[in-house]
């Protein structure tokens, strides 16, 4: 059994969680440990898993197999508790069109009892929103801010954001961003960021999960990601694309290609090009060359294994 003070130091403890929608599987065995005051990202392609765990993550999916706890709790037996206790933000409009932004205020204060009526109003007059603003009225844009009001104002021991900046301009986005920074800082808070925007998961988390159908396939921090892999630039020349031991996600054409090595899968003897590739330059990895690599990797050795041995046609 986890001891209670080590449960203290969790505000996301996920074990073997499985899910499937008639018969299609959506989770596949996850485990998930997110430590209290990280700022953790879930990356992955369309069709992943990542709403679908969320959904387990704040009580509105209950688990098929395996177990949820969220804030030491249960989120389906104990949802008004957790709920109290986490901001959810997630990509859909789904706030009450009907309401004016004042009654949307209302409203969550009643829910919440940790309400912060002046953060609310300072919220309210950062982001441009006034309490007679019809939701049904307001851009995406403000009505994405006004939907982060509410997830914010009872200041949340954890705030978890759904793709919350999809199809939003660059100023919505920033809003999104600093009001995930202004959340940690305040001590013992964590986020849980889901997103396709790459470079701002890389600016704002300190760890990073990836999923790929169903499963979280690696979950790294920037310093392992640096110390496990970096990209090399190679010249080639007969035009094909490379094959090297420990190298992988091979992208380019015609004689220059990148590829990412993977540093655990070299031999002692490192990295051993053969005569016909030559290596141009190194450089560090970043999180998007990263993701391209691992999920293409993952999606070829399905392909792989699905079409009977015929290779995926990515450029993996
Ligand atoms: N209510 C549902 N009924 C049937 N299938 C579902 C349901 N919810 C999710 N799925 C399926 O589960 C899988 C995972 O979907 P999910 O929405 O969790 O992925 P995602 O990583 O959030 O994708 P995206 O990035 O596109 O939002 C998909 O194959 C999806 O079609």
């Amino acid at each position: 059994m986890t001891p209670i003070n080590a449960l203290d130091h969790v505000a996301v403890e996920v074990q073997n969680l499985s899910r499937s929608f008639r018969g299609n599987v959506a989770l596949d065995g996850v485990d998930l440990s997110i430590p209290v005051g990280s700022i953790f990202g879930l990356v992955g392609l369309n069709g992943a898993g990542k709403t679908t765990l969320i959904r387990h993550l704040i009580g509105s999916l209950t688990a098929q197999v395996g177990s949820v706890r969220v804030l030491g709790k249960d989120p389906v037996g104990n949802c008004v508790d957790v709920l109290a206790r986490i901001g959810y933000l997630t990509e859909e409009d789904s706030l009450p069109q009907w309401m004016r932004v004042g009654e949307l205020i209302d409203f969550s204060r009643a829910v919440y009892r940790d309400w912060d009526d002046d953060y609310a109003v300072k919220l309210l007059d950062s982001f441009g929103l006034s309490r007679n603003d019809r939701l049904s009225s307001l851009s995406k844009g403000l009505r994405a801010r006004a939907g982060l009001l509410v997830a914010i104002a009872h200041r949340p021991e954890l705030l978890i954001l759904d793709e919350p900046s999809s199809g939003l301009d660059p100023l919505a986005r920033r809003d999104i961003l600093e009001a995930i920074i202004r959340t940690v800082s305040d001590d013992g808070r964590t986020v849980l960021f889901s997103s396709h925007l790459l470079e701002e998961v890389d600016r704002v988390c300190d760890t990073v999960a990836l999923m790929s159908t169903g499963k979280i396939i690696e979950t790294t921090t920037n310093d392992e990601l640096q110390e496990r892999y970096e990209e090399i630039v190679c010249q080639v020349e007969d035009g094909s694309k490379p094959s090297v031991d420990g190298v992988f996600g091979w992208q380019g054409s015609e004689n220059e290609w990148t590829g990412v090595v993977d540093r655990r899968n070299l031999s002692t003897a490192g990295l051993q090009l053969p005569a016909s590739v030559k290596l141009i330059s190194k450089r560090a990895i970043t999180l998007d060359r990263w993701f391209a690599a691992r999920a293409g990797q993952e999606a070829s050795s399905r392909n792989e294994m699905t079409d009977n041995g015929e290779k995926g046609r990515s450029n993996v």
